[in-house]
């Protein structure tokens, strides 16, 4: 067991008392822009190379307002990194039968290397069905059964994009993970899960709660590290947070403000919470443009995939695919 406790990491350059009385601010949007032109960096050596341009297919059923806008975003960035974006706006009436033929279609178009389908889905859709539908390989949500169960077992494969932003946030803030004590808050496929397997390979102690957990604060107390993806605005008040720890917070919630505008939240009260921790992640700007960041390091990772192991050890990506 280490020794080594959240708040004796925290005393280090960077971290500890910070501009909020005592939490330092991690930067998600500075972290992510500097992925984002490592990977347009990637990309630019990577078409040299092997003479390929990747590509991000995204799909989205339906037109709520708010995933038409994040699907913009999506197709933005990829183009600003160098990839071909290929965008599938269908109505809300699509049936899964048809969904799942464009799905198909997707997976046999070698110029097309990521496939992405905005969730939530409308409710005559299984979403599971449509998630397994995309070939493994192009699965950079890597939600489908097969990257799920590579997660599991530890063997290489595609990590879904928002944990995958979390943990390098965390291990670039606090290094080596191993030891500490890490409660993972909400246990969705999308991201506790996934979350909380991450940090179990990364050698911390792990803890998930749930909606059924009868003492969340008692369990979130014991954390170094503190990850919240519930999405419910401001659930997690001071007394839930040991003093030092490094909070993480991946919810994001529109609410309405007394001057009749709107304002995004996390599911960290941030004003209670930011004087006792160690290090936290603000919303905006902390774990959402991570999670974009990620996609496009997915969609990378699928086209050296596409290619053979070969582009993907040259990469030096230690997480590559051996089949
Ligand atoms: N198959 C699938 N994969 C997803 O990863 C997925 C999805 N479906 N459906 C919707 C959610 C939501 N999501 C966000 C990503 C980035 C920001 C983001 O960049 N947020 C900015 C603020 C954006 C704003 O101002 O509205 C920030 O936090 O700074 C937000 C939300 C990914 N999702």
């Amino acid at each position: 067991m280490s020794e080594k406790t959240a708040s004796e990491t925290a005393s280090g350059s960077t971290g500890g008392a910070g501009e909020n009385g005592g939490a330092s601010l991690i930067d998600g949007r500075a972290f992510a822009k500097n992925l984002r032109q490592r990977t347009a960096d990637e990309v630019k050596a990577f078409h040299e190379k092997h003479g390929v341009t990747p590509g991000l297919a995204v799909v989205l059923v339906g037109n709520d307002p708010a995933s038409e806008v994040y699907v913009r975003n999506k197709a933005l960035e990829t183009h600003r990194v160098g990839m071909r974006s290929f965008m599938h706006m269908l109505p809300e009436t699509t049936s899964e039968g048809s969904l799942l033929h464009l799905i198909e279609r997707l997976n046999e178009d070698p110029e097309i290397h990521g496939i992405l389908v905005q969730l939530p889905l409308p409710k005559h859709i299984d979403p599971f069905r449509v998630t397994n539908a995309i070939a493994p390989n192009k699965d950079v949500d890597g939600l489908g059964e097969v990257n799920a169960g590579r997660l599991m077992t530890g063997l290489p494969g595609i990590i879904p994009c928002t944990p995958l932003g979390c943990l390098m946030l965390l291990k670039s803030e606090l290094g080596d993970l191993r030891g500490l004590n890490a409660t993972v808050i909400g246990a969705s496929n999308l991201v506790g899960k996934p979350m909380a397997l991450l940090l179990l390979n990364e050698g911390c102690t792990v803890s998930i709660c749930h909606i059924d957990t009868v003492d969340p604060a008692a369990v979130a107390r014991t954390a170094d590290i503190l990850v919240v993806a519930t999405g419910n605005s401001r659930l997690v008040k001071k007394d839930w947070v040991k003093p030092g720890a490094t909070v993480i917070d991946v919810g994001i919630t529109r609410i309405p403000t007394e001057g009749g505008k709107t304002r995004l939240v996390g599911d960290v009260d941030f004003d209670e919470v930011a004087p006792i921790a160690g290090r936290i992640t603000p919303v905006p700007g902390g774990v959402g443009p991570m999670t974009i960041a990620c996609l496009l390091r997915n969609t990378l990772k699928a086209a050296r995939m596409s290619i053979g192991d070969k582009a993907c050890k040259e990469s030096g990506d230690k997480n590559w695919l051996p089949y």
